[in-house]
């Protein structure tokens, strides 16, 4: 929690001001920031200095990993974060590509599970890796990459956290992530929930013991409409300890992901936590 509050402090103290075309919005940014999260001791990094929805934090990153390309599929796990970007971005309503209501396009998992082939057929990047990680393999390629500049007018957004590398030293395994674009109050709360559970979730499927994950960004903003409640009343509050995040061990394979794991395969423990806080969105 304290490199989260750092990091927001440092946006007040020293970040410059950038003007955001797609948007329409002004950003106070800083340029690199690295977290780094202990999930072999279950530090699970929840921001206590207002109520976060780590729910629809998890049910997203399930979404990404069944390749899930509509905000319906969102909604119908728990997760409403893609109606506005399926439907209300301005860029997107007017793409050809876009395939009527609540269509998100090529974006993230589809990426992530069927990387379209130059000659036809998909690559399953996250199928790769686990049969891989399961044999104790790491060919220092281990890599889930959303990000792919071909197809991004076939998608609603580009990918912001958009690469995660699984490394393994033994049976030890550890997970770099890499995000390009980071929305502190509101994007970096799910955005951390998700690393933290990533690792645990593809250590528990592969038999592999879950150690450290490094976050890497490098834009770090607060939009203009987010700043006077993060300095006035977030950053005045004082965090508690980290919470636990207890994930059903009957979660065995990527099957069970794609096919019955839902949000009550997943609990949070010993969250103690101020009151919510609710920022502006920017579409
Ligand atoms: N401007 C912007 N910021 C983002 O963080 C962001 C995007 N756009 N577009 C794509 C996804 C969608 N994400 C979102 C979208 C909404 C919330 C949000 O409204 N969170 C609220 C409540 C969530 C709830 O009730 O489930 C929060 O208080 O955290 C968070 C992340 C993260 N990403
Ligand atoms: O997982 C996510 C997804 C999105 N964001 C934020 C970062 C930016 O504020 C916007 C995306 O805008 P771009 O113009 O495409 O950079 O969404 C996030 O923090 N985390």
């Amino acid at each position: 929690m304290k490199q989260y509050l750092d990091l927001c402090q440092r946006i007040v103290d020293d970040g410059v001001w950038v003007e955001n075309k797609r948007t329409g919005k002004k950003c106070l940014t800083v340029i690199d920031a690295s977290l780094e999260y202990d999930v072999e001791n279950n530090q699970f990094p929840l921001i206590t200095t207002r109520k976060s929805f780590w729910k629809a934090a998890i049910a997203e990153l399930l979404g990404y990993l069944r390749g899930y390309d509509n905000a319906a599929q969102f909604r119908a796990i728990g997760c409403n974060t893609w109606n506005a970007n399926a439907n209300q971005t301005k860029a997107w309503l007017e793409n050809p590509n876009r395939k009527g209501e609540d269509d998100m396009g090529r974006v993230y998992g589809v990426q992530g599970r069927s990387w379209a082939k130059p000659g036809g057929g998909h690559v399953d990047q996250l199928r790769k890796l686990i049969d891989n990680l399961s044999k104790g393999i790491d060919d220092r390629g281990e890599i889930l990459s959303f990000y792919n500049p071909g197809e991004f007018h076939l998608g609603c957004l580009r990918p912001c956290m958009h690469t995660h590398t699984f490394s393994l030293l033994g049976d030890d395994l550890y997970l770099t992530s890499y995000q390009r674009s980071c929305d502190v109050p509101l994007g970096l709360n799910f955005n951390q929930v998700q690393c933290f559970t990533l690792l645990a979730l593809v250590a528990q499927i592969t038999g592999k013991q879950a150690k450290r994950c490094f976050h890497k960004v490098a834009n770090a903003h607060v939009y203009a409409d987010q700043l006077p409640m993060l300095r006035d009343v977030q950053l005045k509050r004082d965090p508690f300890p980290s919470p636990q995040l207890s994930i059903n061990p009957k979660i065995k394979s990527l099957e069970d992901i794609e096919t019955w794991v839902t949000l009550e395969d997943f609990e949070v423990t010993g969250y103690q936590h101020h009151d919510a806080i609710k920022y502006p969105f920017s579409e």
